[in-house]
């Protein structure tokens, strides 16, 4: 290695279970030899220091010279010619090293570049108060968006809140930045490990300088676990927000006792519910565990509470506040359900084979939908636009050949998401979409954690441009261009498809949401949902389950504007669309309604009824494998399993709680699984290099 020794060095290293200390010594040792000015210092101090400089600077001008001239003075000179140099001589330094106690044998200059959020403030940002203020050098965000400032400011004030925000939303900066504001830890529920691993990820590894996060889980290894729990205990915890599942906080009875030894020092700033709908046995993806959360309270009565989701009717509402002892007084904060920048279409799947290719129909529309989408994304970056109006008379990959082009893109990208029921029928179309030439690449809960996580990546990166997926793709994907999502058979409720069809367009670019529907997908999901919740313990449920399918279905086979519909599903109509309808944004109100043939859905009811009579069959897919309502990873979770295990190893399919013993089976307390697990490596610290 071959350093500049121009430059002096610095190494900010976070230190959450990792060894990384030692590391860090052993490279400042080295480029000391090596003739660098070097030292070490921890991100979580930057960050701190910070914090703390919010809290003893009010943000005026007056205060910030005042601040200035006092770092000014007690700096050592950075060498001439380095960037610590040109930073001092910029106008101010905001972060007080001296008053904070950090930075040891680093210019005050030198120590501000550390962290992206301590470089000197523009006049500009003097003028910010501190929530805007971390929003812009934390975050990175110029301004809120609506309700998050408010939100946020109540979050610091200690309030319990209900955050119900659409998908894409921003709901995880309204407690991202309380929690770095707030002194302690923020611990937040999260429903699957790899949105706490991407969630933790994406804290750390922010280019503006990382906000110290961690998470525990069953799956980290014993000493990763520790190390993180020895963090906890220091009398200082560096962790500013901590991701736990609903399993561990519920059973976990040394986890409690940390999180009672942090509020006993008052280091427990706040519990975070997030994905709030799976405590009620009402909203569409409940989980057993998540109603143990009603714990919290009694445990910890004086630690608020704020429960996030984005999809929750109001007796969702009512059932999650009550279960979390959220006192119905508290404040909700709900943001408009209106995604005007999403087309929403339903198109029918037409089976009849294609004369050219012999494949059914709906298979020769997909791909010509497909490269009509890409065709027109770039035609509009050749043109040098962001966007391509929607023009009409375009239709989705229901429609005839003819009408197949595109109607949105959001430039020179592409990606699109298209979700299966099966697993097999995921892998089996990824596959035919790549013989069409196609980038495509599939995902769902039976791959492994690595598989996964490949195929996220590149389609991240663009080397995928197509993801075709089960439902267990998506919670947390925060992937801002994805143009379509094409739904080649409908979801099990209208609150799972907005959620899933709200995955695109997340930049408020246009974008499409295509359900493709066909009778005989009602009848699966009809006769699996039959088949997994029927039983007299679950009666309530699978009435639930079947009324949520039929809303579906409605929303289908219903020529009323599909965002009407939604909203009013949610019970938010008059609020977000005074006139009733989007006027232009789904295809009832464009006037390109692809006819379905009632006749196709109302016999396979029937028929429907006519199987469920039958007994003791399994029910299966075109594919003939067994039909997957419900894929999550979590079924692969040792945390989740003992209790829902089936009787005599009997198979059991898990989902969002929901588990599927097989037929006569019981569900019983074996804990016989335990799957390996061969997943990326668990993050729990960062380092990063910074030269000067
Ligand atoms: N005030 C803001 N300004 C600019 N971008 C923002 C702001 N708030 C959030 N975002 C961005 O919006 C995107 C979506 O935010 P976030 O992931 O919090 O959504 P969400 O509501 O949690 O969605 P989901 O329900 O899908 O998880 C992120 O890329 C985030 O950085």
């Amino acid at each position: 290695m071959k350093l500049n020794t121009q430059h002096p060095l610095v190494l900010a290293v976070q230190d959450m279970g990792i060894d990384a200390s030692h590391a860090a010594a052993a490279l400042v040792g080295f480029a000391r030899q090596n003739g660098c000015k070097a030292a070490s210092l921890s991100v979580e101090q930057g960050l701190n220091s910070f914090v703390d400089y919010l809290f003893t600077h009010p943000p005026d001008a007056a205060a910030a010279a005042r601040e200035h001239s006092h770092t000014a003075a007690a700096a050592a000179p950075p060498p001439k010619g380095s960037a610590a140099a040109a930073a001092a001589s910029r106008k101010r330094t905001l972060a007080g090293p001296a008053a904070n106690g950090g930075y040891a044998g680093l210019s005050p200059a030198a120590a501000a570049l550390t962290a992206p959020w301590n470089a000197p403030l523009t006049a500009d940002e003097e003028q910010l108060d501190k929530f805007d203020l971390v929003n812009l050098k934390v975050f990175g965000h110029r301004g809120f968006r609506p309700q998050q400032k408010a939100i946020v400011m109540q979050a610091v004030a200690g309030r319990d809140l209900f955050v119900l925000m659409p998908t894409g939303g921003g709901k995880s900066l309204c407690y991202q930045l309380p929690a770095v504001i707030c002194r302690g830890v923020t611990v937040v529920v999260c429903p699957l490990l790899s949105l706490m691993q991407d969630q933790v990820r994406g804290l750390c590894l922010s280019p503006r300088g990382g906000v110290p996060a961690s998470f525990l889980s069953s799956q980290q290894s014993a000493e990763e676990s520790a190390a993180v729990k020895r963090e906890l205990r220091k009398a200082r915890p560096s962790v500013k927000l901590l991701y736990v599942t609903p399993e561990q906080l519920v059973k976990s009875d040394s986890l409690r006792g940390l999180l009672q030894d942090l509020r006993g020092r008052g280091l427990l700033a706040r519990f975070v519910i997030d994905e709030a709908h799976c405590v009620s046995m009402w909203g569409h993806d409940f989980r057993p565990d998540y109603k143990g959360l009603k714990l919290l309270k009694s445990a910890f009565p004086r630690v608020p509470i704020t429960a996030v989701t984005a999809t929750a009717t109001s007796q969702v509402q009512a059932d999650i506040k009550s279960i979390l002892g959220i006192s119905s007084s508290a404040v909700v904060h709900q943001t408009s359900f209106l995604r005007p920048n999403l087309l929403f279409r339903v198109v029918p799947k037409v089976r009849e084979a294609d004369t050219e290719t012999d494949q059914p129909l709906y298979m020769t529309n997909l791909i010509k939908y497909i490269k009509a989408q890409q065709a027109a994304a770039a035609a509009a970056a050749a043109a040098g636009s962001s966007t391509v109006k929607q023009e009409p008379g375009m239709r989705g990959p229901g429609a005839s050949a003819a009408n197949g082009s595109s109607s949105s893109s959001g430039g020179g990208s592409c990606s699109g998401i298209i979700y299966c029921l099966s697993r097999k029928e995921a892998e089996g179309l990824a596959d035919y979409l790549r013989g069409e030439g196609l980038k495509a690449g599939h995902y769902h809960a039976g791959m492994t954690p690595r598989q996964r996580m490949e195929v996220q990546n590149d389609f991240f990166s663009g080397k995928l441009q197509l993801i075709v997926a089960t439902i267990a793709f998506g919670m947390g994907i925060d992937k801002p261009d994805v143009r379509f999502v094409v739904h080649f058979a409908m979801s099990k409720s209208l609150e799972g498809y907005y959620q899933e069809a709200g995955r695109a367009g997340r930049d408020g670019q246009p974008a499409e949401c295509v359900l493709m529907f066909s009778g005989a997908d009602v009848n699966r999901l009809q006769y699996m949902t039959r088949m997994s919740l029927r039983g007299s313990r679950v009666a309530l449920r699978f009435a639930n389950a079947m009324e949520q399918l039929h809303t579906m279905r409605d929303y289908a086979t219903t020529e009323r504007c599909r965002h009407a519909q939604l909203l009013a599903y949610f019970g938010v109509l008059h609020s977000d669309l005074p006139g009733g309808s989007c006027g232009s944004s789904c295809d009832v109100c464009r006037g390109e309604v692809v006819p379905l043939d009632p006749a196709e859905w109302q016999a396979e009811d029937e028929a429907a009824e006519g199987r469920d009579a039958a007994d003791g069959v399994v029910p299966a897919g075109d594919d003939g494998e067994p039909i997957e309502l419900l894929d999550s990873e979590e079924e692969d979770d040792d945390e989740v399993l003992p209790e829902f295990g089936c009787e005599d190893g009997a198979e059991a399919v898990s989902h969002s709680g929901v588990h599927v013993c097989a037929a006569g089976k019981r569900p019983g307390s074996s804990s016989s699984r335990r799957p390996q697990v061969d997943g990326p490596p668990t993050l729990v610290g960062v380092s990063t290099l910074l030269p000067l």
